[in-house]
């Protein structure tokens, strides 16, 4: 079997599929390119690719008869993965849920904490040699403990995020989603994102991306958010209207927005970076060595299991 990773991993991971696989691992770090996609689906058994890697539904259609049978993705969103055409080309799909979770719910928790306490405009301030010492005014920001925080996507990622702002802020928990969710601490669902997003203090977004939550939160309901209110994104970039975003928050109809992630990634619009309101993360989530490990196993234990003819651990859909 052939397999090709298709981003250098931690130590670890490269160790350990060397010794497993016959193995090529691409040492650049950017997304795969159209004619690289086409290699992975011809010259190789599996490929493990990551987001970024557009495979479209055209990716699909020029590679009729392909040679790859499964792609091990790296993460647990795969909305960069056309499903439905992979599973046409009699391709397999698996992600690595889980391993990202609480990482990625601490990130949450880093932009809600930075961005209502003012954490990076604070650190700019020191950073330039401006700070003139503490006073009873200065840099006054918002209280997140006891607050109101709305989660959308009701998840792994989102009750991970939940339990935080409960057990650990004291926040009263409210939520939308299709089913009403059976948890070990108090939350309430909602009967719509937009009289969720008007109720709550913090909206954070922990949605799958993909065509069915494109800019699920656009005009209407940043306009629902009350203007003291703080939306945050770990989900996808293009599940938040970015224009729309960034018009809400000149005309303060928001408070301000934590982001990990982008609508056109890696291209973070300079009005955005101009913003002291606004807290800029580069795609952070699951960003540590123990977390990155655990999610390049986890493709490799799918890769293996595919390869020995076993279940696939981590099916998508
Ligand atoms: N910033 C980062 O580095 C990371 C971002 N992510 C993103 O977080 C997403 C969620 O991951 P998990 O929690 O593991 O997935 P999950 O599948 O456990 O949770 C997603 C939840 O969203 C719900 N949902 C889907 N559409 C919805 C809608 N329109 N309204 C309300 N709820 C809806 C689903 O029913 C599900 O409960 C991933 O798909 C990925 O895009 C994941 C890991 C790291
Ligand atoms: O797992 C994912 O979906 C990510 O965004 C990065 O870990």
């Amino acid at each position: 079997m052939k397999l090709w990773i298709t981003r250098p991993m931690t130590a670890e991971v490269d160790a350990r599929a060397r010794a497993e696989f016959d193995v090529e691992i691409r040492e650049n770090t950017l997304p795969l390119t159209a004619q690289e996609m086409q290699r992975a689906l011809t010259e190789f058994d599996v490929v493990v690719p990551t987001l970024g890697d557009l495979f479209s539904a055209e990716i699909f259609a020029n590679a009729p008869k392909p040679r790859c049978k499964l792609l091990a993705n790296f993460g647990v969103g795969y909305n960069h993965i056309d499903i439905t055409a992979a599973q046409g080309a009699g391709i397999e799909v698996t992600n690595t849920p889980g391993a990202v979770t609480d990482a990625t719910a601490d990130v949450a928790m880093t932009l809600l904490l930075m961005t209502a306490r003012r954490a990076g405009e604070g650190e700019r301030l020191v950073r330039s040699g401006a700070w003139q010492g503490w006073h009873p005014t200065q840099m006054l920001g918002q209280h997140a403990t006891g607050k109101r925080v709305g989660i959308v996507g009701m998840g792994r990622i989102g009750q991970a995020i939940a339990q935080r702002c409960h057990f650990g802020f004291g926040m009263d928990v409210a939520y939308v989603a299709r089913t009403e969710k059976m948890l070990e601490f108090p939350a309430t669902r909602a009967e719509s994102l937009q009289s969720l997003a008007a109720e709550v203090d913090f909206l954070v977004l922990a949605v799958p991306g993909g065509a069915e939550t494109r800019h699920l939160v656009g005009p209407d309901v940043l306009r629902a958010m009350k203007p003291s209110a703080i939306l945050i994104n770990i989900a996808r970039g293009e599940v938040v209207d970015q224009a729309a975003l960034i018009a809400a928050l000149e005309s303060s109809d928001i408070a301000g927005a934590g982001l990990d992630v982008y609508e056109f990634e890696p291209n973070v619009p300079e009005q955005l970076i101009r913003m002291e309101n606004v807290t800029l993360l580069p795609h952070l989530g699951t960003a540590t060595e123990e977390v990155r490990s655990n999610m390049g196993h986890m493709a490799l234990d799918n890769v293996a299991a595919f390869w020995a003819g076993q279940a696939l651990p981590n099916p998508v859909a």
